[in-house]
């Protein structure tokens, strides 16, 4: 029996040439829970999700992906994990269709059934009319809905996605709005976003951490009613904090 979706942090640091880009991070999404990661430039998101994913090591803490660390013995099932960090990567001379088949098959999907379910993820993008086309000829949002699709074709149900709609059209958004609530509802997914756009995360997340400075400096519920003035209090708020610990510091 597979174990449940699920995305782990626990006490999370990370220094990056010679800073501290992370500082003791924790967060945990569970099983059919979509979870924004929400900060300024440089926060951190990045990093926390490149860690969350294997690509880097952190200094101290754990990640774990459906219960399992991603460092170390018993690794996670790749297979359950779909990504897509900073711009979208595709290879810029396959086709659109060839670099979604490419991940299906790089997610251990057999020849007949990548074949589908590239088919199906070309259309749920609404890439049909650019199957054809290079990856590399591409619009920027089109090669954005290309990574998506790659991202999704196995159907799976561990998500993390860093600015997944930064160069989506208002209706790629809801449509990968709904792709992300179907994952949720039907295959009871995890899925771990990072945005800039504080009311498209409302109508996306669950819940919404609010990451600055490499902390995370609290969580915002998606139906609070004036989401872009609390997350700046809180920005500034912690700002405020951080300049008298200073302050204590030098006296
Ligand atoms: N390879 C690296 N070497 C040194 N510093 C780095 C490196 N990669 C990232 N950083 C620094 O780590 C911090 C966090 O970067 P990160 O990309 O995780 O932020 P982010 O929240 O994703 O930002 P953005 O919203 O701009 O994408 C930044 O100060 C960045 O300059």
């Amino acid at each position: 029996m597979t174990t449940p979706a699920s995305i782990e942090a626990r006490h999370i640091s990370k220094v990056l040439g010679g800073h501290l880009v992370l500082d003791d991070v924790s967060l945990e999404v569970g099983p059919g829970e979509t979870h924004a990661l929400i900060g300024l430039n440089g926060a951190g998101k990045t990093t926390l999700m490149q860690i969350l994913l294997g690509m880097l090591k952190p200094e101290s803490g754990s990640a774990y992906l459906a219960r399992c660390p991603v460092a170390g013995p018993g690794e996670p099932q790749w297979s359950r994990v779909g990504q897509m960090l900073d711009t979208a990567f595709a290879y810029p001379e396959l086709t659109a269709r060839e670099n979604i088949y490419c991940s299906a098959r790089l997610h251990g999907m057999g020849r007949r059934s990548a074949g589908v379910a590239a088919q199906r993820a070309l259309s749920d993008l609404g890439l049909e009319e650019y199957s054809a086309r290079r990856a590399g000829a591409l619009s920027l949002g089109n090669r954005q809905r290309v990574g998506l699709a790659a991202a999704l074709v196995q159907e799976p149900d561990l998500l993390v996605l860093d600015e997944p709609t930064n160069a989506l059209d208002p209706r790629g958004v809801i449509v990968l709005r709904r792709l992300l609530r179907e994952a949720c509802q039907q295959r009871g997914a995890s899925v771990l976003v990072s945005s800039h756009h504080l009311d498209e995360v409302a109508r996306m997340a669950d819940k919404i951490s609010v990451l600055h400075r490499g902390r995370i400096i609290g969580t915002l519920r998606a139906g609070t009613v004036d989401l872009e003035r609390r997350f700046f209090d809180m920005v500034l708020q912690s700002d405020m904090q951080g300049q008298g610990q200073d302050r204590e510091q030098d006296r």
